[in-house]
């Protein structure tokens, strides 16, 4: 059998067929997830001018030397109003994020205060200078960059572009993914009921999550459903979606039986440029092209990529190459997702000639416990389990051992 791809090669191979697919502007309510393709810079700074921090009294700090000092109140300033030059000798009674007076250089919080009967302020506490100033421009400066190119969008920058006047941003194209499952096996949900299942005949796992995973990944899912264990039929499927999909993804029938006719219907009208990845679970994974005319790549090509039919080798082979994949063709550029590192609680004495990604989660004390079963079909490790341990080849692991750790929050 040829030599085995490693999951290193196979991840630049794919990226560095990845290139962006266009530009959309969104506006900020659907933005979420997507990733930015210019910088966000700022046209003002924030906060706009210096500001109050607390409901209380804008002073000089020289005027209130010692506690007990009494000063009238000159002015009332609420946010949303701008007050005037503080007089010496005088304060100014002023809210949470009221601009603050010129000539005020410390804001005093008004549980520090009594309000004597003939009106003045009595201050039960000595001000420092500058105390309670929000400073205009401590969060952003004129014309800083708030927002990098190739940034995916979170909430916290969703509201930080609103807080410099964006309403709408730059983002890469959605891509357009057609989404097919094969497997003459398969049964839909809510098509037939868990106790009348006929003998031999499983439910469409990979179906739900992939489109799930590819829609928090910011692409437009075109479902082709269930492709029948039949070339000709698989082969006319492919070619009708690559029309005008961006990327053909399937999932199953790319390993070595007679019965998976994925790989020879994308080479029957295309290119397959890699096929069975050094790693555990997902080793039959393929990538390739599927020309747009059947013939060719003289009117363009879809991407196509097969992930394995075992449900976890099909989750674990997205997180790992469609995901980096598709958010590259959006713009984002470091789609590499943070490891850390994080102690083992248990033995793995397994040794693997692949790399390994076993699913585990965090215990209460700061290690990591191991889900029992690590089987390519059993999906139930990929809920109990809050992440991958990613473990090199012919590597045995020991309780108190340090191990690479991927939380599934950095793949999704
Ligand atoms: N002789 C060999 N057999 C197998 C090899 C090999 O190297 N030599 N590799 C094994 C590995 S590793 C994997 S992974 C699987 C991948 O095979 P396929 O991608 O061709 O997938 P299928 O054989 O069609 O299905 C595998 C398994 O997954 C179930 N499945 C498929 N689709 C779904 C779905 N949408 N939802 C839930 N479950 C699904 C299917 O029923 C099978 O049980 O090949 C090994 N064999
Ligand atoms: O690669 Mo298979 O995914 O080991 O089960």
């Amino acid at each position: 059998m040829a030599a085995m791809t490693t999951l290193d090669d196979a991840l630049s191979h794919v990226l560095a067929q990845a290139q962006l697919l266009g530009v959309e502007n969104v506006d900020l309510f659907n933005a979420d997830g997507r990733v930015l393709v210019q910088d966000c810079i700022s046209a003002l700074q924030v906060p706009p001018q210096d500001n109050s921090a607390m409901d209380g009294y804008a002073v000089r700090a020289a005027d209130i030397t010692a506690t007990g000092v009494a000063l009238p109140v000159s002015q009332r300033i609420p946010a949303g109003h701008v007050g005037t030059q503080l007089q010496p000798g005088t304060v100014a009674r002023i809210f949470t994020g009221a601009p603050v007076p010129p000539g005020a250089d410390a804001v005093l919080m008004q549980e520090d205060t009594t309000v004597l009967e003939d009106g003045r302020v009595q201050f039960n506490a000595v001000p420092k200078l500058g105390q309670n100033i929000r400073r205009a421009g401590e969060d952003i400066a004129l014309h800083s960059t708030v927002l990098a190119q190739g940034t995916r969008l979170t909430p916290a920058a969703i509201g930080l572009a609103a807080s410099i006047g964006m309403a709408a941003l730059p983002v890469g194209r959605k891509p357009r993914v057609a989404l097919f499952s094969t497997g003459d096996e398969l049964v839909i949900p809510g098509t037939v009921a868990p106790q009348d299942m006929p003998p031999g005949h499983i439910f469409n796992s990979n179906r739900y999550f992939l489109r799930a995973l590819l829609q928090r990944l910011g692409c437009e899912v075109v479902d082709g459903g269930i492709l029948p264990d039949n070339r000709a039929q698989t082969v006319a499927a492919i070619h009708r979606v690559a029309q005008d999909c961006d990327l053909v993804l399937s999932s199953a029938g790319v390993s070595v039986g007679e019965e998976d006719h994925v790989k020879p219907a994308v080479e029957q009208q295309g290119e397959l440029n890699l096929w069975m990845i050094s790693m555990k679970p997902g080793k039959p994974f393929a990538y390739g092209k599927v020309w747009r005319n059947g013939k060719d790549m003289s009117a363009g090509v879809a991407h196509f990529m097969g992930l394995p039919g075992n449900p976890v080798s099909s989750f674990i082979t997205f997180l790992l190459l469609v995901r980096p994949f598709v958010l590259r063709l959006q713009g984002m550029q470091d789609v590499a997702p943070k490891a850390i590192e994080v102690t083992a609680q248990f033995e793995w004495l397994k040794k693997e000639k692949r790399r390994e990604f076993l699913r585990a989660r965090h215990t209460g004390n700061g290690g990591l416990a191991l889900f029992g079963n690590q089987g390519s079909g059993v999906l139930t490790s990929t809920v109990w389990g809050d992440g991958l341990i990613d473990n090199p080849p012919l590597t045995p692991i020991q309780p108190g051992d340090t191990v690479r750790f991927i939380p599934f929050t950095e793949l999704m």
